[in-house]
């Protein structure tokens, strides 16, 4: 599977995304956080803003629902013109539902996993999801410190995947720079979110350059999986 870089517009000037979707054309997908203030104590943007990033965005978007009610609300960011939806397995009442009812809609299903939650009941569910998104730091704010003590699960997840033959992306958010990259792809992550590390750059192209760079180095000098 080919690696992934999403600049996440969290930290991008919310003033002006679309200048800032810009600074990005060397990515392969923008990420997109949207928080309610109810799931994780910060809120950005809706629906109506996601629809109108979706008209006038160069990259696909790739929807990080960090909100409650993700059966509900999910399928209508489907709608808006999303490439992935990825929620919160924590706020799910019926995960699989809900990732069938966005794959209805052509788009990819993402069930995200924040740092202390378990990926042991999801393993015979991948089938179910085009995406898993381990969290490596604890949703809601851009800048934080990555947690190593994430990756076993995501090696275990990725291990599960490889054993099945399955070509599901593997996604890291999360304190993610060009020092981190390195061991997230070591540990499977073929998807990887950055936000502070790329908008707070003086030159985003390069450090997209120099994060693919990392993660790539990385999975060639690790053990086939
Ligand atoms: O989902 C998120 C926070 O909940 C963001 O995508 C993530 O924090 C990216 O920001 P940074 O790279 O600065 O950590
Ligand atoms: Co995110």
């Amino acid at each position: 599977m080919a690696l992934h870089i999403h600049p996440s517009i969290l930290a991008a000037d919310f003033a002006n995304l679309e200048r800032e979707l810009q600074r990005i054309g060397e990515a392969d997908l923008v990420h997109v956080d949207v928080m309610d203030n109810h799931f994780v104590p910060n809120l950005t943007l809706g629906l109506p803003v996601v629809e109108r990033l979706a008209e006038v965005s160069p990259l696909p978007l790739d929807l990080h629902l960090m909100i409650d009610d993700p059966d509900r609300w999910a399928p209508d960011y489907a709608a808006a013109g999303a490439a992935s939806v990825t929620f919160h397995a924590e706020a799910a009442r019926d995960a699989v539902a809900t990732a069938r009812a966005i794959r209805a809609r052509g788009v990819r299903a993402g069930l995200a996993l924040k740092p202390a939650s378990s990926a042991d009941q999801w393993l015979p569910l991948l089938d179910e999801f085009d995406l898993l998104l381990v969290m490596t730091v604890e949703p809601g704010f851009g800048g934080q410190e990555f947690m190593a003590e994430t990756m076993p699960k995501l090696a275990q997840l990725a291990d599960a995947a490889a054993r099945e033959g399955r070509d599901l992306r593997l996604q890291v958010d999360g304190g993610i720079s060009p020092r981190t990259i390195g061991i997230a792809a070591e540990n499977g992550a073929n998807s990887f979110v950055a936000g502070s590390s790329i908008f707070g750059s003086a030159d985003p192209g390069a450090t997209i350059r120099e994060l693919r760079d990392a993660a790539q180095r990385a999975l060639e000098a690790a053990p086939q999986r």
